[in-house]
């Protein structure tokens, strides 16, 4: 099994992220400490959506990385590969998510000495006091969501990607390196702007339960958020998950290409 897949995805991930780590602070204006917490969730699910994809491309089509450079598989094919990273990611990506969606929402200032501590002392404090307050599968709140937000989504974000590329790119020819950074960024985009009406729910059941329950399952999460505050919730947060969107995007594919490339 190819493994470079693995590896590319989790380097690519990881500078993506760095460059996208501004946006995700300001998107919910909490605090968000340090960048060890992000790199390390990025390795392991970038790593795994990557992998995952690759793999079974590679299994749909018998054809390697290097072959379907030049000869484009079928958008099925591409989109069921990204549909199954996106499922198996959810897996990893759910208790780094909710403590990342844990923190930024703390809204206690920053300690001051004498003071009240903060609920969630960092990620790993994060992660130890939802286990013991909310049990194993508290760790897992809101995955149901992330789920549903990621499938479709990641599979919509490979075709896309795949596609232009195969669109500006002379036949037998691999894509130069402005053609996959606009490839990369345009994924990024499309697919955040698909996943955003879900990204909502997933962050309101990730906080749900912190005090009292509030919601009984998604569908009842997204009926009583629309009944409340109308179609336009679905869209919070759109203009800023697509400006991050195309930079991390951009990034990753690029390195995530020039990787696998000069690994040959
Ligand atoms: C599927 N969804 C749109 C949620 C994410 C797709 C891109 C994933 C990338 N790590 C990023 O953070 O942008």
């Amino acid at each position: 099994m190819p493994v470079e897949e693995f590896v590319a995805g989790w380097i690519s991930g990881a500078l993506g992220l760095v460059l996208g780590h501004p946006f995700d602070t300001v998107k919910l204006l909490g605090f968000f400490k340090g960048m060890s917490f992000p790199l390390v969730s990025i390795a392991v699910v970038n790593s795994v959506l990557f992998g995952v994809y690759s793999n079974v491309l590679l299994a749909l089509t018998a054809m390697s990385h290097q072959e379907r450079r030049t000869q484009l598989p079928s958008y099925t094919h591409v989109f069921i590969a990204g549909c199954t990273g996106g499922v198996i990611q959810t897996f990893f990506l759910a208790p780094f998510d909710l403590i990342k969606v844990r923190l930024q929402n703390q809204t206690e200032p920053r300690v001051q000495p004498g003071g009240p501590q903060p609920r969630y002392r960092g990620p790993v404090h994060c992660a130890a006091t939802i286990f013991r307050e909310e049990g194993p599968r508290g760790l897992f709140r809101g995955a149901w969501a992330l789920m549903l937000r990621d499938t479709p989504t990641l599979g919509l974000y490979f075709v896309t990607y795949e596609g232009f590329c195969h669109q500006n790119t002379p036949h037998g020819q691999n894509p130069s390196s402005a053609t996959v950074l606009v490839a990369g960024g345009f994924a990024g985009i499309a697919s955040w702007v698909a996943a955003t009406p879900l990204d909502v729910i997933k962050s309101r059941m990730q906080m749900d339960g912190l005090r009292r329950r509030e919601y009984q399952g998604v569908l009842d999460c997204v009926v009583s958020s629309f009944r409340q505050e109308g179609l336009r919730v679905f869209f919070r947060g759109l203009t800023i998950n697509s400006a991050r969107g195309f930079p991390v995007n951009a990034v990753t594919f690029l390195s995530y290409e020039y990787l696998l490339h000069s690994w040959g």
